[in-house]
């Protein structure tokens, strides 16, 4: 298994290119079920929960070509498996994706439910409640969710709190369904509005999108469309805590600042000076951190993606940090890791306090999933002495060459494979 070691210390001075958003491509790589013409993608960042998609999809009969210019085709007109088999499904939850359109286009679905997970129990209630109320049959079996429906029947559907991908699979399945859904409560994070966007070039009728309350007029069929997938707002985030922690400055490059407000606020609150462009950030830090409390929430709040790369930066803060993670119930599995760099955290329930240390010291750690992993990463860039990160598959998940990345603008950090750790 690969491993990362980072020696600590050096100051971040350069330029990063931002990747597109995980988050945003792999409900977009989903709506090509929704036709059989071929879908264009550009932006789709190079990542291990992309190939497993396209390995998902590919098994379903979709065709995927990625070019020499690096546009993405995908095409879904000889789908002849309507099935996400347990093996990708654990490695990967956004695969629950499939099952809205599949359901919408062919009637008929069969999807693992997704296993157990690092940061809570993540069950898809919801989706599968939105489905029903659209006319759908759904059973769960042996482990699947079975789902048939002769055509989906448009219809208002409120889901008990507020879910990103719970939303976007509901979308899909409203596109095709006959008369209007109403989705209320619906999340309203950037890469819900990335996903709209495409599927109304390929000819759906959704309105609303951004706000809590999406509107989708069911249309007959959808047709080929092209599109650039919106810039990972987490990963921008994870570079710019990066350089809080070791000082520097550096430039983001083919960002959206705009989808990163309340990201931008707490760093600034943090002491890190930042300014942006349509699509740059460049920020710079000279100072000690100052310790920032916050608590994450749903978009336009501090999403759950960056609690662990936040709390990073406040273990080497000026002062007490108060931290409240709101989505899920287990997603401080880095804390455990953070203390053997020194680090001072406390956790009662959903709430975290950290007290700034001076100095974290490197040490071997483990990575327990993708936001934990970068969060030890920024830890180990800061830190004095040597950090071996293990288990980075999960940081390989959702971040496109992060340590090339990082070195780039003066990160010393290595990846050590296999054969060489
Ligand atoms: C691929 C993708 O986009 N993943 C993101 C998505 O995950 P994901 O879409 O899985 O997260 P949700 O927004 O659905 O989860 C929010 C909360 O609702 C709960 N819930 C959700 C659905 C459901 O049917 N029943 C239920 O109880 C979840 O357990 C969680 O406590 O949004 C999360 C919250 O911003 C992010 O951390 C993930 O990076
Ligand atoms: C939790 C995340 O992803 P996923 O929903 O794919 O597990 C994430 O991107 O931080």
């Amino acid at each position: 298994m690969d491993k990362l070691l980072i020696t600590g210390g050096n100051r971040l001075k350069g330029e990063i290119t931002v990747s597109g958003a995980k988050n945003a491509a792999l409900p977009i790589l989903c709506a090509s079920l929704l036709t059989a013409d071929t879908i264009a993608l550009e932006n789709v960042p190079d990542l291990k929960d992309i190939g497993t998609t396209l390995r998902l999809l590919g098994q379903m009969g979709v065709q995927s070509e990625r070019g020499g210019d690096g546009i993405l085709q995908l095409n879904a007109s000889l789908v002849d498996s309507l099935e996400a088999p347990y093996e990708m499904v654990k490695t990967m939850r956004a695969s629950i994706l499939v099952l809205g359109p599949l359901l919408t286009r062919f009637g008929e679905a069969r999807v693992s439910l997704p296993g157990g997970c690092a940061i809570g129990q993540r069950p898809v209630d919801q989706h599968i409640k939105g489905l029903e109320a659209m006319g759908a049959d759904i059973r769960i079996e042996h482990g699947f969710v079975v789902a048939k429906a002769k055509r989906l029947k448009g219809a208002s559907i409120r889901t008990d709190m507020v879910t990103v991908t719970g939303t976007e699979n509901l979308m899909m399945a409203a596109v095709l369904a006959e008369g209007r859904t109403t989705l209320e409560n619906a999340a309203r994070e950037p890469e819900i509005i990335d996903l709209a966007e495409l599927l109304n070039k390929m000819g759906a009728r959704i309105q609303g999108h951004g706000g809590d309350r999406i509107v989708i007029d069911g249309v007959d069929r959808l047709h080929g469309a092209s599109h650039r997938v919106v810039a990972d707002r987490i990963e921008a985030g994870t570079f710019l805590c990066a350089v809080g922690a070791t000082g520097g400055e550096i430039m983001l490059r083919q960002a959206a600042p705009q989808t990163m407000g309340a990201i931008i606020d707490k760093l600034q609150e943090a002491g890190l000076t930042i300014a942006c462009g349509d699509d740059w950030i460049h920020c710079a830090m000279s100072q000690r951190p100052r310790a920032t409390g916050f608590r994450t929430r749903e978009y336009p709040g501090f999403p759950t993606d960056m609690q662990a790369q936040l709390m990073a930066l406040n273990t080497i803060a000026d002062g007490t940090a108060v931290i409240v993670e709101n989505i899920f119930e287990n997603r401080y599995m880095h804390v455990q890791e953070l203390g053997r760099m020194g680090a001072r955290i406390d956790i009662d329930g959903h709430t975290a306090v950290v007290t700034g240390v001076a100095q974290l010291s490197g040490a071997t750690v483990m990575a327990t999933d993708l936001r934990a992993s970068a969060s030890l990463v920024i830890a180990g860039l800061a830190a004095c002495g040597d950090t071996v990160v293990e288990r980075i598959y999960h940081l390989d998940r959702g971040y496109e060459r992060m340590e090339e990345k990082l070195r780039s603008v003066g990160a010393d950090i290595q990846r050590l494979t296999r054969e060489a750790a």
